[in-house]
């Protein structure tokens, strides 16, 4: 456990890069497992989560060679010419790994064992093992399907068509996963749409894929099984949902005047700038580029007084895990934001409305936590004051790192140590930009972390 202490203090400013976009490093590692020859990735976030994805790729025969500042080779198998793996894999606290290697893997034939930590090993894995039963996978599982499990892939896979029950882009790619060793067409019917990584780069790899889309939004996507996949290099943006972390904490910090540089601007992922804009934030897009096939900018922001909103329940999916550091934000906002359509917050890292909750009780924030919904009033008193318990969640331990920063007395975090599993380097670069964050029991101006 690393508690850290963040304290209020002077004005955030200066020019920051954020790492590489977790969604694009996994499935970049994935895709380049699947193609024959040589993918090289550029920027690929090197945090723990996706060192786990690289160990299990290398695991099933892919060579995924690091190079500098997360350039990355990875020589692949071809899809249907997955090893199989010696050892379990270990997909540590990453939902995404797991799932997605899940699809994956479900229709080689061949046998792995799948674990992760205590967190991991909490979240419903059902999800992608329901679907995966039906093209002919088994699985010796927990009750309630979680990990540990183990799953042997059949002979020849039966592609399916398949309706993703919860709005959630790791079924909807397990499934299309899958279906790339599965002869035939499979088809993934989103009623919702969720991020599109997948489908993006599987058109890149040369993937047969087929999209439409309803008037209602909902999106069938049928893929031509077993392709030959073509290396593709990946240029991998900055990661909008860790950009939201100095977004945030420089918008609520009095005087703050920071850029955050190449931050993705996929629509699928931009809910929370589309949030912040309503409740009044200064946010300006400047030098707006496409790269790699997806649009980046460098997202200019200033403090601002922000107002409460209410955030609508269908724009849960393109904001899902900045849902926390929101939380931060309304926290300074004069009124009430009310937040609606949660339920997948439950299945996170941790029980993220739960773990929001405590937290803004801990320091002083009047809110109300429903099932499916959280309302957060701002500045009614003092903020600031308490421990926040991390339940081993990235999101959870910055969300609260960020609201201390702004609040009138200093807010620890009881374990820092899982930010690496998505941002490794969050605490300095926000010590760049004058951020006060000190290992707890430091006194100011000791042992800068
Ligand atoms: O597909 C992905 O890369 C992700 C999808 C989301 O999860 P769900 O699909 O469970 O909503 C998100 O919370 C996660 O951080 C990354
Ligand atoms: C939910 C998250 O990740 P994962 O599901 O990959 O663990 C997240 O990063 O907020």
């Amino acid at each position: 456990m690393r508690p850290l202490t963040a304290r209020p203090g002077s004005a955030l400013s200066g020019r920051v890069a954020v790492p590489g976009d977790k969604s694009i490093s996994h499935r970049a590692l994935i895709f380049g497992a699947l193609a024959i020859g040589e993918t090289a990735i550029d920027g690929l976030l090197q945090s723990e989560d996706v060192l786990c994805t690289a160990a299990a790729m290398r695991a099933l025969g892919a060579t995924v060679v690091a190079g500098e500042n997360g350039s990355y080779k990875v020589h692949g198998v071809g899809v249907g010419g997955l090893m199989e793996p010696e050892t379990p894999l270990d997909f540590g606290n990453s939902g995404t790994g797991a799932r997605l290697a899940l699809g994956l893997i479900g229709t080689h034939p061949l046998a792995a064992v799948f674990l992760g930590d205590a967190s991991l090993s909490r979240r419903p894995m059902g999800r992608v093992l329901e679907p995966l039963r039906a093209m002919g996978t088994e699985v010796i599982a927990r009750d309630g399907d979680r990990l540990p499990l183990a799953i042997r892939g059949p002979k020849t896979a039966i592609p399916l068509e398949y309706r993703v029950p919860v709005p959630s882009a790791q079924v909807k790619s397990a499934v299309l996963l899958a279906g790339l060793n599965a002869p035939g067409i499979t088809t993934v019917i989103e009623p919702v749409a969720t991020r599109d990584h997948t489908e993006r780069m599987l058109e890149g790899f040369g993937a047969d894929l087929d999209i439409t889309v309803e008037d209602d939004g909902a999106r069938t996507i049928r893929l031509v099984g077993q392709p030959k996949l073509k290396p593709q290099p990946v240029t991998v943006p900055g990661d909008p949902s860790s950009a939201a972390f100095p977004i945030v904490a420089a918008l609520i910090v009095p005087g703050s005047d920071v850029v955050v540089e190449n931050v993705m601007l996929n629509e699928s992922r931009t809910g929370l700038f589309t949030t912040l804009i309503e409740m009044g934030a200064d946010l300006s897009f400047e030098n707006e580029r496409v790269s790699g096939g997806e649009t980046i900018a460098d997202i200019h922001v200033r403090h601002s007084t922000l107002k409460g909103v209410t955030v609508p329940p269908d724009r849960a999916p393109s904001m899902i895990d900045e849902y926390p550091v929101l939380s931060a934000a309304a926290a300074f906002a004069d009124g009430q934001t009310m937040m609606e359509g949660l339920a997948e917050l439950r299945v996170k890292e941790s029980d993220r409305l739960a773990a929001v909750a405590a937290g803004l009780a801990a320091n002083g924030v009047t809110h109300e936590e429903g099932a499916d919904f959280l309302v957060v009033t701002g500045r009614t008193g003092d903020i600031g004051g308490g421990t926040v318990t991390t339940h081993l969640d990235h999101r959870i331990a910055m969300s609260f790192l960020v609201l201390g920063l702004a609040a009138d007395r200093p807010v620890t975090v009881d374990d820092a140590g899982v930010i690496n599993t998505s941002f490794p380097g969050f605490a300095d670069l926000m010590a760049g930009l004058g951020a006060d964050l000190e290992p707890a029991g430091n006194t100011a101006g000791e042992a800068k972390a």
